[in-house]
């Protein structure tokens, strides 16, 4: 059984299977009668027996598992026809798959018009046309094939990946499927969790093909967040602790225009167990904070127009050495005075989470990351400018190889890349988290997931296994029973007690 959820590139993915064939002396057919296995039991899971099924098949063995895939469903008696180039070209597996195709006589073809008829005829078609081994801009007939397939509105599953998509930039060569499902072969491909790949998938599911779990933990790899994965990781709260089991937080934020972002990180921080709380303010926010936030004490730091005062500087490194862990840069605002603050806190031994402004506060001082204790940054698309010389499009285009380069430079940062996507990454390990909901596509997201994760690592977590708890948890609990428009912050906070008794308990 499949529990964890791999994600690798083109060519780990290549090599993988090449290393499960060729070291572990799994036979590429075994692998390939696996993979057509699950699928098929995946499609009957569905679909009723009396639908009519198309398989398109390339020459590489992406068809060679569409042809293992007919002939399991026809056996399970589904009425089933496949498209399949001129068969001198094939793979070594695909020409064993298609002599078995043909002694069970099911219809095939090369021809176009034929294949146009028989995709006329059915319910469902598979694709099958290109998987990870697509290299190149599809021309010529397959590219007739897919405008085909997409244009006759039948529900389409894709196999491995959608025929078209670049396995590792998830970039469209050319054309592409549009799958209503796809069916993952082994592990993920990064290009199945990068856009427009991601859309080209539809609904994506995983086959174990029942390759080594060992060969995805040697090999460069990411893995999907699921449930599973965080309640192995979330950390346990032994009854027998005291506060200081459960960290002392600093959380620096705040000002006159934006009192707000830290009251929710602070509220977040809170709900997700910290053992002692305090806030640093500007004066100016100090009575309102002491409203809005009884659980947490209060640092309060000379303002000017509406912020900290320079001397907030010399406050921080008075007080520093008493946390073990500090937040900075919600509601901050952008100034001279947040970019010494942060530089301050850099060049302590402290666990140092940068938020909102600190991530602005960064851009012309990289340098300062280059520190012996974690950093754990917290960009949203726009903020990663800040962090590298990329622009937001480039961004999107590469967000695994983005965060790679990134943490591979500053070896002590945690980064946490936030979009409808989240990637997050360390020099160890590599997480990516997939739950769109648009209930989180407002203000005050990211405080509230500063908050938590804040929160998580004041527990005795790694700091990138407590960044993939708390991205976990900021979206399982804005997943509330209301229309998306209408969730808040307040809802979301107190969601995220459901959603904790639920994971320690199970
Ligand atoms: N035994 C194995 O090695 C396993 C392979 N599996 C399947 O094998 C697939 C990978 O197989 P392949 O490496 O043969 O790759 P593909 O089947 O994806 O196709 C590659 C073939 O198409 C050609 N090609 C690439 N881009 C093209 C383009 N734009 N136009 C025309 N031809 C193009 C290549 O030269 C090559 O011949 C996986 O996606 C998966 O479906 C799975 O069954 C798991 C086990
Ligand atoms: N459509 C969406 N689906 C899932 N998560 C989202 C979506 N939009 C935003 N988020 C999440 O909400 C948070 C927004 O953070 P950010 O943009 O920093 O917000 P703010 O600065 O306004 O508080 C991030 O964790 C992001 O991943
Ligand atoms: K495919």
């Amino acid at each position: 059984m499949l529990n964890k959820l791999f994600i690798h590139s083109q060519e780990i993915a290549r090599k993988i299977d090449q290393c499960a064939i060729n070291e572990y002396h799994i036979p590429s057919l075994v692998l390939m009668e696996q993979a057509a296995a699950e699928c098929c039991r995946i499609i009957q899971n569905k679909e009723d027996p009396s639908k009519k099924i198309c398989v398109l098949c390339g020459q590489g063995n992406n068809g060679a598992d569409g042809l293992a895939i007919a002939r399991l469903l026809a056996h399970e008696g589904y009425e089933v026809s496949i498209y399949l180039p001129y068969h001198k070209t094939l793979s070594q597996e695909s020409k064993v798959q298609f002599q078995i195709i043909c002694s069970l006589a099911i219809p095939y073809t090369d021809d176009l018009d034929t294949i146009r008829f028989y995709i006329n005829q059915s319910d469902i078609l598979i694709d099958c046309l290109f998987g990870n081994g697509l290299s190149r801009d599809i021309e010529g007939s397959y590219k007739q094939l897919i405008d085909m397939a997409n244009a006759s509105n039948k529900k389409i599953y894709a196999i491995d990946i959608p025929s078209g998509i670049h396995a590792t930039s998830g970039k469209i060569l050319n054309c592409a499927i549009h799958a209503d499902t796809t069916i993952a072969l082994d592990c993920f491909k990064e290009g199945h969790w990068i856009y427009p790949g991601k859309e080209y998938c539809g609904n994506l599911l995983l086959a174990d093909i029942k390759i080594p779990t060992s060969l995805h933990l040697e090999n460069e790899h990411a893995q999907l967040i699921n449930e599973e994965l965080i309640k192995e990781m979330l950390p346990k709260r032994d009854d027998h602790s005291h506060k200081g089991s459960f960290g002392k937080a600093l959380m620096i934020g705040g000002s006159k225009a934006m009192p707000g972002a830290l009251a929710i990180a602070a509220k977040a921080c809170a709900a997700s167990g910290i053992g002692t709380l305090t806030l640093m303010e500007p004066d100016c926010i100090g009575d309102l904070m002491a409203m809005k936030m009884d659980f947490a004490m209060h640092l309060r730091a000379n303002d000017r127009d509406g912020h900290f005062a320079l001397s907030a500087v010399d406050l921080l490194k008075q007080n520093m050495d008493q946390y073990d862990l500090i937040s900075i840069g919600n509601g901050m605002q952008r100034n001279e005075i947040t970019i010494e603050m942060v530089k301050t806190l850099l060049s302590s031994n402290k666990t140092v989470i940068l938020d909102a402004d600190a991530l602005w506060a960064m851009q012309d001082h990289l340098e300062w990351l280059n520190r012996n204790a974690p950093t754990i940054l917290t960009p949203h698309v726009k903020e990663m400018t800040f962090l590298t010389n990329k622009t937001v499009q480039e961004i999107l285009e590469s967000p695994f190889s983005t965060v790679r380069e990134f943490t591979n430079k500053y070896s002590n940062c945690i980064l946490i890349l936030k979009s409808d996507i989240t990637y997050i990454g360390s020099k160890n390990d590599f997480y990516v988290l997939s739950r769109p909901n648009s209930a989180l596509a407002k203000g005050g997201s990211g405080d509230l997931l500063c908050g938590i994760l804040t929160g998580i690592l004041g527990h005795k977590i790694s700091p990138s296994k407590g960044a993939a708890c708390a991205a976990y948890l900021h979206s399982k609990s804005a997943e509330i029973n209301k229309d998306p428009a209408s969730i808040n912050s307040e809802d979301i906070i107190k969601e995220l007690a459901f959603v904790l008794q639920k994971l320690r308990k199970d």
